[in-house]
């Protein structure tokens, strides 16, 4: 569980975070949503201590990360796996380096030990006959997982993804969305994702916070998202007609789950 505690944060004048807090749970998908400009990069990078708060807490199973020393940083930082914008992959590294390059920081184990979880998660993320090939070697959605097996291969109890589906198509942003919900359940990590899809909010956000502005303007689940008041979210969230139609479909004839509707479209023969 993460628990976060009035964060702030400045660079100069500029107050970017404006005292948000909220608690994200363990073995739940977290998303962090909200217009460019709103925060979210900040957030994340802030709970990751890439940038120092300005104030507030940031308890990772009530361990305050803002009170840390520098080697207790260290070893948060291993438990921590990340997913960032484009993959972040090293390109002159093979698939299977990339994904050994955790353990290569963060662990003593043999190498013989480090080519077996190597392996495990490679199998994890469909991956397995990619392991000698190079990043510009392999599709975007590939690419994807395998900076999703590198964030796993260290067994993490927190994992981070900024935008993990940006340039997807939408059915490969589905297949990651899919793989990040698993993972989530079967390590039961503390997953926050910050996305612009509206696809995964409707369809994974087991939590959901929108920033505005640098406020937390609201917090619900997936369901709750249609049948929220909140205007600047239904705005944000509701910016497509075929959103605002799945909304109203939903509002005025039944109360079944929005991820049924994406997912199994009514039809006139069903
Ligand atoms: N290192 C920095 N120094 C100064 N200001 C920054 C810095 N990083 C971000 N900001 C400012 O903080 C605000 C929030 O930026 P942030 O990148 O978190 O937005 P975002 O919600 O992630 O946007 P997007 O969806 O476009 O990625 C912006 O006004 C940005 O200019």
């Amino acid at each position: 569980m993460i628990e976060i505690k009035d964060l702030r944060k400045k660079f100069d004048e500029t107050e970017v975070l404006k005292g948000i807090s909220t608690t994200f749970e363990t073995g739940k998908v977290n998303l962090i949503i909200g217009q460019s400009g709103s925060g979210k990069t900040v957030f994340l990078k802030s709970l990751l201590n890439v940038y120092e708060p300005t104030s507030g807490g940031i308890l990772f199973d009530g361990r305050d990360i803002t009170q840390m020393k520098r080697e207790e940083k260290q070893i948060l930082r291993a438990e921590i796996g990340t997913v960032f914008q484009g993959s972040a992959l090293f390109d002159s590294m093979t698939v299977e380096e990339n994904i050994m390059f955790p353990l290569d920081m963060f662990t003593n184990l043999t190498f013989r030990e480090k080519k077996r979880r190597v392996f495990d998660v490679m199998g994890r993320v469909h991956l397995d006959k990619a392991g000698r090939k190079f990043p510009a070697e392999i599709s975007g959605g590939m690419q994807k997982r395998v900076a999703i097996a590198r964030a796993i291969v260290n067994n993490p109890k927190y994992l981070f993804c900024d935008e993990p589906n940006s340039g997807l198509d939408p059915y490969t942003a589905n297949v990651i969305d899919d793989l990040l919900v698993d993972i989530t359940k079967e390590y039961k990590t503390t997953t926050i994702i910050n996305t612009h899809d509206m696809n995964s909010v409707m369809t994974i956000g087991e939590k959901i916070v929108y920033l505005r502005l640098g406020i937390k303007e609201w917090e619900g689940n997936k369901d709750n998202v249609i049948t929220a008041r909140n205007k600047n979210l239904i705005d944000f969230v509701y910016s497509s007609e075929l959103f605002k139609e799945l909304r109203e479909y939903f509002l005025t004839n039944d109360k079944t789950s929005i991820e049924n509707i994406v997912t199994n479209p009514k039809t006139d023969e069903n």
